[in-house]
């Protein structure tokens, strides 16, 4: 390198050495490194040689600084940027907040005309959704002067009370825009037979209403209904949770007032609309302490886990009544203590990855594979149904892995051990993980895992496992390192306790491209190989068994003997194909007026034809690669 090169290189190593760089400028300096690296190389005062190996030494110092989530190391630009764009993406379900507030509202001309022309009167008080209005402060604000007189001011804000007396036939006005609200002033209009101004102390007539605590502030939330409605006003704190619309009996001022004493402020009202979120999320197992809420499931028969509650199937009246209360009377309380320290995002994500969806799979429906299939369900299915039997050395292992060629059944047997072992079943696609949430990455993991213990018995079923799990190699980024490392140390037993009951299966076709690490974690390594002769039979059987079709036995054996060397989705691809075999033969001119009666059955020939256009998708060389490696580390016999 030049000598002036040389110098600065020196001068920035210098810096980032020193300590005494803010991240910024350590990612900087090492930007100019590598910028000198590829300046020298182009120059050729450095070798091609040279140039990779500098770097790529660089590159990942570089990487490092970007990615750590450390504020005083890194910049952690990678998750920045997408809790950036989580946090400025607006929800539907999202309340709408005003961006009101009684220092912006008092600023608008329309409300300083308004206050102007309303100098001398006493009954305009400005309220709009997030402002606090006082009562029993008679006097507090009377040494304003003229136009606030009656105007709450902004600094009085910590020491005002909660609204309590505002008389039951006040008319309370919603504002008449959204955010970036030209205002109509959302105001109280006292009653003409009630002379005293709004900051009055509470009615003689209204004694026993307790305002709430003094000195606490409340976000006033019933501005939205005009209180004349009490029908509907009674419908809003019924369905809000407020046990006030309970008493329907109950005088209509009473019922009011009380309903104005169980205001939220914003963030518990937040806090409740998130759980209330979090109970609708779709999911298997639910943790104890987690809100009733009606649930789907697969099998209307299938045990809900050793730690769920019994749930009727039969929705019973008082039951239903007390969930009702239940749901009424919640309060802002964490979903399960283990839980607590995972932002609530990551936890609706991956709620909403447990897999309960999809048609329900049976062991039949998977042709073959029947050691692979007594393999799994001796050590999934059994030990989740039977724990007591199934300890000590009988213990199950915590990780499996289904392994072969495409097409073979894997998924198949994913979703059909979601079906049968009664576990909850979380289904994970590595590259979901790996990138979605790029920077939260670990996190997520981390999470999951959690949840999964909350939710025991459970199955992460994670496809396409070597996308997540490949080897670690040095030029790799740090983010996908450190969830290879997070998912390591959670399969591992420190993390996993041995009581816990948590089996992850994955599944994948590049056995060879896993981490040797993960490969010892995911003990029990299953092959899963092409079908065989009975298996094809079995597929070809069943899926025409669905269709109007004229097969001999015969028939159906030349089929399974021409297709040596197909998988099972090959097979599925080939009944297919076959099947549009009599569509085929008709008539185009027909196709509009022909009945599904007339449509002929599938016959030998149309097999034959459909054997010519689908071939088999696995070669012989791949198909050699999976033995090998069955050979090497599979558990089959
Ligand atoms: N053993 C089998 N019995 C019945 N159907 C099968 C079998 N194997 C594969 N199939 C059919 O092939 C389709 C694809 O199978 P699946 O998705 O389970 O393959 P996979 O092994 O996960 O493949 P990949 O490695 O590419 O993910 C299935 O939906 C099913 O219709
Ligand atoms: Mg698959």
């Amino acid at each position: 390198m030049s000598g002036a090169h040389l110098d600065e290189w020196q001068k920035r190593s210098f810096d980032i050495s020193s300590g005494s760089c803010t991240p910024e400028q350590t990612a900087d300096a090492y930007r100019a490194h590598i910028l000198s690296i590829q300046y020298a190389w182009a120059s050729s005062q450095l070798s091609q040689a040279g140039m990779a190996s500098l770097l790529r030494t660089y590159s990942e110092r570089y990487a490092a600084v970007l990615d750590s989530d450390d504020p005083r190391t890194g910049l952690n630009n990678y998750a920045e940027s997408a809790l950036h764009l989580a946090r400025s993406q607006k929800n539907y379900s999202d309340k709408w907040e005003s961006s009101l507030t009684a220092e912006s509202v008092l600023e608008l001309p329309s409300v300083q005309k308004t206050i102007q022309a309303k100098t001398g009167g006493e009954s305009f008080v400005v309220a709009p959704a997030d402002i606090n209005i006082t009562v029993g402060q008679e006097g507090k604000g009377s040494s304003l002067t003229p136009p606030f007189k009656n105007v709450q001011p902004p600094q009085l804000k910590s020491e005002v009370k909660i609204a309590a007396s505002i008389p039951a036939n006040v008319s309370v006005e919603r504002p008449s825009s959204h955010e970036g609200i030209s205002v109509n002033p959302p105001s109280f209009s006292r009653p003409p037979a009630q002379p005293q101004s709004v900051f009055s102390r509470p009615s003689p007539a209204l004694p026993h209403v307790n305002p709430g605590p003094a000195g606490v502030t409340q976000h006033y939330q019933s501005s939205f209904f005009p209180t004349s409605n009490t029908s509907k006003r009674k419908h809003f704190y019924n369905t809000d949770g407020g046990d006030v619309g309970r008493e329907q009996n109950g005088s209509q001022v009473s019922s009011d007032l009380r309903a104005v004493t169980t205001f939220k402020t914003a963030r518990e009202q937040f806090v409740v609309d998130q759980q209330r979120k979090h109970s609708h999320q779709p999911q298997r197992g639910q943790a104890p302490g987690m809100a009733a809420t009606v649930k789907k499931s697969l099998g209307a028969n299938r045990p809900r886990g050793a730690f769920s509650k019994f749930v009727s199937p039969i929705p019973r009246q008082e039951e239903e009544g007390s969930v009702a209360s239940r749901n009424s009377n919640q309060e802002p309380q964490i979903l399960d203590e283990r839980l607590k320290n995972f932002e609530p995002k990551i936890i609706e994500l991956i709620m909403s990855e447990i897999m309960d969806h999809g048609p329900p799979v049976g062991w039949d429906d998977i042709a073959g594979l029947e050691f692979a299939k007594t393999t799994i369900k001796e050590i999934v299915v059994w030990p989740m149904l039977r724990p007591d039997i199934f300890t000590g050395l009988r213990g199950p292992p915590k990780g499996i892995l289904l392994f072969g060629p495409p097409g073979t059944g894997k998924t198949l047997i994913g979703k059909c051990i979601a079906c049968q072992s009664g576990a909850t079943f979380f289904s994970i696609s590595a590259s979901s993980l790996t990138s979605k949430w790029v920077g939260e990455g670990e996190k997520m993991v981390r999470a999951l895992f959690a949840i999964a213990r909350c939710h025991q018995p459970a199955v992460i079923f994670i496809d396409e496992i070597d996308s997540l799990l490949s080897q670690r190699t040095d030029g790799e980024h740090d983010s996908s390192r450190r969830i290879k490392t997070e998912f390591l140390v959670q399969l591992d037993g420190a993390a996993t306790a041995a009581e816990d009951r948590i089996l992850v299966v994955g599944a994948t076709n590049r056995p060879q491209e896993i981490d040797e690490a993960a490969r010892r974690r995911l003990a029990k390594r299953l092959y899963i190989p092409l079908p065989e002769a009975t298996a094809r039979r079995q597929i070809v059987t069943n899926l025409m068994a669905q269709e109007k079709n004229q097969l001999g036995e015969s028939e159906v054996e030349r089929v399974v003997t021409a297709t040596e060397g197909f998988s099972g989705a090959d097979m599925t691809q080939l009944c297919r194909e076959a099947a549009l075999g009599p569509i085929r033969s008709i008539q185009l001119s027909d196709i509009a007026t022909i009945t599904a009666d007339q449509v002929r059955p599938i016959i030998y020939s149309d097999f034959h034809d459909a054997l010519k256009t689908v071939r088999p998708s696995v070669s012989s060389k791949d198909l050699e690669l999976y033995e090998e490696w069955n050979k090497t580390f599979g558990c089959g016999r």
